[in-house]
């Protein structure tokens, strides 16, 4: 019998929520706690009081406030589906009152647009000792990304050289813009220096500046951008044969112009400003006017092509393969009434909530997607609606 808490309310969190009450053998009883009581209590009324058996209010940026509710739901996992911002306070919580945890996004100061693992990386001692788990950034990328990329090295190649994750969007949510999880985390990550791994060191460039025309499956050419991705950091240290490790996202020219004129005139800015007397960061306020990420699923057409492609030596001779899922708005819809951005990061919470409640994924210790056996999270995958391909490449699409 295994009881959850999950913490977060928004986009991500409706999906896992309503994938994991399906599933009463392993998740017999589901709370929920986020900063928003209200927001709760609508999934809850949603999903079904006999599944979710209780709703908190939490303020995750401190770590007392989350004992206070662990202390009263006694949950075996915490899973945290809030903002990245509060990885630290829910891991001190979990360690303090002995709860295993899981996250899908890596700690990031507010005050501080960057992202890395050093910080919960440090934890490993002390979950360790505790004899707890912590799995890091099972999302989609990171998460399934990684997943792939462990599957392919244990059974499609003797070595791995080259890895390209491609992250492409592909539908239509008829907005002039909007992003598809929460627009500060976002808009944040989209900002930054984009940088790659290659022969042993981190290589930086000017945001978006790199493009490559990628023919991503069941879409089209698309024109991909490569920026930094949280999981690259963790892939290169865990396989140390890659000398090459990028990441690439699809970005069309109306939201490249909309993001350029954001950028320009100061609305993704994350420092405060005086405004009637009050401080405001442009960013936090920018996302209260853009749309709410979850209310774009409605009408939202196509699909999303999320996948890795691999490049390594296998029985002496280079080969290439790429692992990938399409993902259709419409169809998530329909199933969970959220959009493919959410659904793909929502499911994929769930399943690594899985293989810890049923002890295949259980070590003491913090642990990256990758380190464990890819096997059984492949197979659920292809059980919970995110079905994958592997296909075989004459060679490498990339053309630098
Ligand atoms: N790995 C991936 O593939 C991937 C992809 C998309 C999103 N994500 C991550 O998923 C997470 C959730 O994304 P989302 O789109 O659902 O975001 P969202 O903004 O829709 O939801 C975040 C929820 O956290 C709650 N929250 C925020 N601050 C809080 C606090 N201090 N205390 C308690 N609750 C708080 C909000 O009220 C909201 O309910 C984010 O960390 C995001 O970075 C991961
Ligand atoms: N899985 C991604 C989700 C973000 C997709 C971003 N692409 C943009 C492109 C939009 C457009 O070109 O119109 C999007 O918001 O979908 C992640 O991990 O960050």
């Amino acid at each position: 019998m295994s009881r959850v808490l999950i913490i977060g309310a928004g986009g991500v969190a409706a999906v896992t929520i309503k994938k994991c009450a399906r599933l009463p053998e392993l998740f017999d009883e589901i709370y929920l706690a986020s900063r928003t009581v209200s927001k709760c209590e609508a999934l809850q009324q949603e999903v079904g009081i006999d599944r979710v058996k209780g709703v908190f209010a939490v303020d995750a940026d401190h770590a007392s406030e989350v004992v206070k509710v662990i202390n009263q739901v006694k949950p075996d996992l915490v899973i945290n589906l809030a903002l990245p911002y509060q990885d630290l306070a829910i891991m001190d919580a979990s360690l303090e009152t002995g709860v295993h945890y899981l996250d899908t996004a890596n700690y990031e100061p507010k005050d501080v647009a960057k992202f890395e693992y050093s910080w919960q990386w440090a934890y490993q001692e002390k979950f360790e000792k505790a004899g707890l788990t912590a799995l890091l950034g099972s999302g989609f990328d990171p998460g399934v990304t990684n997943v792939y990329t462990a599957y392919a090295a244990k059974h499609y190649f003797d070595e791995i050289h080259y890895l390209d994750i491609v992250d492409c969007n592909g539908g239509d949510h008829g907005q002039a813009f909007a992003t598809n999880f929460n627009p500060e985390i976002n808009i944040r990550e989209i900002t930054q220096r984009g940088r790659f791994f290659e022969h042993g060191e981190w290589k930086e460039t000017d945001p978006l500046s790199v493009r490559e025309d990628l023919d991503y499956q069941n879409i089209g050419v698309r024109a991909s951008y490569l920026m930094f991705h949280e999981e690259l950091e963790s892939i290169v240290k865990h396989f140390p044969t890659l000398k090459r490790a990028r990441f690439w996202m699809t970005f069309g020219d109306a939201y490249l112009t909309h993001l350029k004129v954001l950028e320009g005139i100061g609305m993704t800015s994350i420092e405060p400003i005086d405004f009637q007397g009050q401080k405001i960061v442009p960013l936090e306020f920018l996302k209260a006017v853009l749309p709410n990420p979850g209310s774009l699923a409605d009408g939202y057409t196509g699909m999303t092509c999320i996948g890795t492609y691999i490049t390594g030596i296998k029985d002496g001779k280079e080969k290439t393969i790429f692992i990938y899922n399409n993902c259709d708005h419409a169809a998530c819809f329909a199933e969970v009434g959220a959009q493919a951005v959410s659904y793909t990061t929502g499911v994929p919470a769930m399943i690594g909530a899985s293989l810890m409640l049923n002890g295949k994924w259980k070590k003491p210790g913090v642990w990256n997607m990758e380190q464990f056996d890819p096997d059984p999270f492949m197979d659920m995958l292809n059980q919970h609606g995110l079905p994958w391909h592997v296909l075989e490449c004459d060679k490498s699409p990339f053309s630098q």
